[in-house]
């Protein structure tokens, strides 16, 4: 798989076998005591000497990898990661160098995994190391694992652990880049405010928990009701949830709101297990900038707000809009 993979990107052979001479070198020795994946490569990238850690860091027997180019196990469409690796390398030439340490997808044959992410830099080895041809050590740091638990990170300070749903945090980032948007292509954005009616007494009649499963089922009925990818839903406070709608005109918000409001009022509290059945019904404010009505997101939002809060005053279970 691995030869595959190679010949696909490159019709060249392995170069002159000059990693032979460094075989039994006091450096391949050394490098092979390291626990971190080291790969000794000439000024063209190919590699001239590696140690088992790097080997089995890419799935790749020894063999196979000596004498090929480093380069052609570097995934990268646009090319700038391999002309970035040969600047270096030609600087390499000049002097002694250290480039800031990059992220390289490099090509892999692990099980199912036909690639891997790490952390590459590349140094000069001292002369001493390098007979008549400059040779430079890689150092890989695998970033598998760094990537997974980022990944997941990213995700918990962006979701409300309860319904699942943005959190506020992520739902003011997201405001701030469409709010963007909206300016630049001068395109419209509307807001949806949606606030559980008495939902104190909901709490204090059935409990917390209840209360909980509650606002997890409307979280879920909200997403379910979401008219496309670009529509992000949050939760913005206790049993308050808003909708970010990017280029999305005032007359769609508003039957978007009505579709919302009636999936929920279609949820029975028989759902979250209670024996009694109880109505469950929300006001919803929505706000659309447009024409310049509005001069910051911060307007849009109070007047969302406002508009959700004449919805309560009026009596609660109803939509308010502009
Ligand atoms: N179960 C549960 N309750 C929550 C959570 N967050 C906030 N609440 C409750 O939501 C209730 C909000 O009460 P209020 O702000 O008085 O609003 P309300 O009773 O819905 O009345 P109106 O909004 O005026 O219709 C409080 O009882 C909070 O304890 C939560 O995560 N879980």
């Amino acid at each position: 798989m691995f030869s595959t993979m190679l010949s696909k990107n490159s019709n060249k052979k392995p170069t002159e076998k000059l990693f032979n001479f460094y075989q039994d070198s006091s450096l391949s020795r050394m490098i092979n005591f390291l626990n971190e994946a080291v790969v000794v490569i000439d000024a063209n990238g190919t590699i001239e000497m590696l140690n088992s850690t790097s080997a089995s860091l890419l799935g790749i027997e020894k063999d196979k990898l000596l004498g090929h180019n480093l380069l052609e196990l570097v995934i990268d469409d646009t090319g700038k990661l391999q002309t970035y690796v040969i600047e270096s390398l030609d600087a390499g030439q000049q002097g002694l160098i250290s480039s800031p340490p990059m992220e390289v997808n490099l090509q892999a044959d692990k099980g199912n995994k036909t690639q891997v992410c790490v952390e590459m830099s590349i140094s000069t080895l001292p002369e001493a190391f390098s007979s008549a041809n400059t040779l430079y050590l890689c150092i890989l740091r695998d970033l598998t694992l760094h990537k997974a638990e980022y990944g997941s990170l990213l995700h918990k300070a962006n979701t409300d652990y309860l319904t699942g749903l943005a959190n506020r945090h992520r739902f003011a980032e997201y405001l701030d880049k469409q709010w963007d948007v909206c300016e630049q292509d001068d395109v419209p954005l509307s807001i949806i405010f949606i606030d559980i009616d008495h939902f104190k007494d909901f709490n204090d009649q059935y409990g917390h928990i209840a209360g909980d499963r509650c606002l997890k089922r409307i979280g879920e009925t909200i997403s379910l009701s979401l008219p496309n990818r670009d529509t992000l839903a949050a939760r913005y406070g206790g049993e308050e949830f808003a909708l970010v709608l990017p280029r999305c005109s005032a007359q769609t918000a508003q039957l978007l709101a009505i579709r919302i409001k009636r999936h929920i009022s279609q949820l029975s509290t028989r759902q979250f297990a209670l024996s009694q059945e109880s109505e469950l019904t929300v006001s919803m404010g929505v706000a659309t900038q447009m024409e310049n009505r509005y001069s910051s997101k911060e307007g849009l939002l109070n007047a969302a707000d406002t508009l959700l809060y004449q919805a309560k005053s009026q009596g609660r279970d109803q939509i308010c809009f502009l």
